[in-house]
């Protein structure tokens, strides 16, 4: 589904659709992969083990988005906000955790492989995009298969600043040697439309990922995405 107001600003801006879409951004945690499972059960096990009531999926759900940090923080605070060191306590638990259990219940998402296959098929370049810690973000690709399509991988720890700040999308950018808007992000959360906009590049958002209870229309994305095979119909 194109979103014609966007789309009507995206023309505004110079660009058209279909897109042109050299290179494709995508963003891991609900993009390609349906990683809250086992996000959400190394965040409940650092909370048992600090003799806490586990949360809610949907609650830790709503946590993700803002690297594996932040939701360890915001899964700490819905008892008391953390000290920075109880923090670091709780992350070298989570990651010790996470580390072994990366895929235990997480899955590609219906449509994804296909997608990427279609796109390599075409000659795009295609980039990850993740505010998840490389340490995690490297062997999950590999181990689902994944990493072969990406000729670049950005995580959250790769640069300086991470989305909603536009830097990895600029480096990503720059590193093809392509102007901003002949790249596209396909993301999840409002990180991905945020570092979009202020970037100046085309965005669409998949509708079954991680955005909290607000439905991603709300982002005003040029396109929602129901399922990723969507993506082909957008590009030139
Ligand atoms: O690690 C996270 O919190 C989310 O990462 P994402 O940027 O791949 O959605
Ligand atoms: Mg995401």
């Amino acid at each position: 589904m194109v979103n014609q107001e966007s789309s009507a600003a995206l023309e505004a801006q110079g660009f058209a659709l279909p897109l042109s879409a050299r290179v494709v951004l995508i963003d891991l945690d609900g993009t390609l992969v349906d990683t809250a499972p086992d996000l959400a059960a190394a965040a409940n096990h650092v909370l048992r083990s600090l003799g806490r009531e586990p949360a809610a999926m949907p609650t830790i759900r709503g946590f993700i988005g803002n690297g594996v940090r932040e939701l360890m923080r915001r899964a700490l605070a819905i008892t008391a906000e953390p000290s920075e060191a109880d923090l670091d306590a709780a992350m070298q638990g989570f990651s010790a955790y996470y580390g072994e259990h990366l895929l235990d219940h997480s899955q590609i998402y219906p449509g994804v492989r296909e997608t990427l296959d279609a796109l390599q098929l075409q000659g795009r370049e295609l980039v990850c995009i993740t505010n998840k810690a490389g340490a995690f973000t490297e062997p999950m690709l590999e181990r689902l298969s994944l990493r072969g399509y990406f000729s670049l991988v950005l995580s959250g720890d790769s640069l300086p600043r991470k989305k909603p700040d536009p830097l990895p999308l600029l480096h990503a950018a720059a590193h093809f040697h392509q102007a901003v808007a002949d790249c596209l992000l396909v993301g999840d959360s409002c990180n991905d439309t945020q570092a979009a906009r202020a970037a100046g590049m085309p965005v669409a958002c998949v509708s079954y990922g991680y955005n909290g209870d607000e439905p991603v229309h709300c982002l005003r994305p040029d396109a929602v995405l129901d399922n990723m095979l969507e993506l082909l119909n957008i590009l030139a």
